[in-house]
């Protein structure tokens, strides 16, 4: 068994409703704000005999380009099918988006280096 991962970034905005005992910081994350997030996927299995990859890099990083167009430089909050835009399902959405394209995804993680955040999926 192998794993191979692809790590990428995507700059975006959202805004959050949160609940979490201090006004301040409630009514700053409902404002429209921006975060750089970094995130990779990790694909498993066994490489193919003929051409000794599990996948082809190329692969994955145009199925990685196509995802990232749904993502960076984007309001997080209204792209469809995301729904609430944290971590969680920032990691579910890129998973699912990825999955069709790469059946050997296996799992995801999406984190903010500046806050030392971090979520990883997988199902
Ligand atoms: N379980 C989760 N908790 C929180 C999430 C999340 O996605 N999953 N997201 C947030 C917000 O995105 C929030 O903006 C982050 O807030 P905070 O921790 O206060 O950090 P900063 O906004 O200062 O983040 P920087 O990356 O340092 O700018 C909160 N909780
Ligand atoms: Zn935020």
């Amino acid at each position: 068994m192998f794993e191979l991962s692809q790590s990428f970034y995507f700059e975006s905005a959202h805004t959050l409703r949160r609940r979490v005992g201090d006004a301040a910081e409630e009514a700053g994350s409902r404002r429209i704000h921006g975060h750089t997030y970094q995130a990779e996927v990790v694909l498993a299995g066994t490489p193919d005999a003929e051409s000794g990859m599990l996948v082809d890099l190329a692969i994955v990083r145009a199925a990685v380009a196509r995802l990232r167009e749904r993502l960076d430089h984007h309001l997080l909050d209204e792209v469809p099918g995301l729904g609430l835009p944290t971590l969680e399902r920032l990691c579910v959405f890129i998973f699912d988006a990825l999955k069709a394209e790469l059946p050997q995804a296996v799992e995801v993680s999406v984190w903010r280096e500046r806050s030392g955040d971090r979520c990883t999926y997988r199902p």
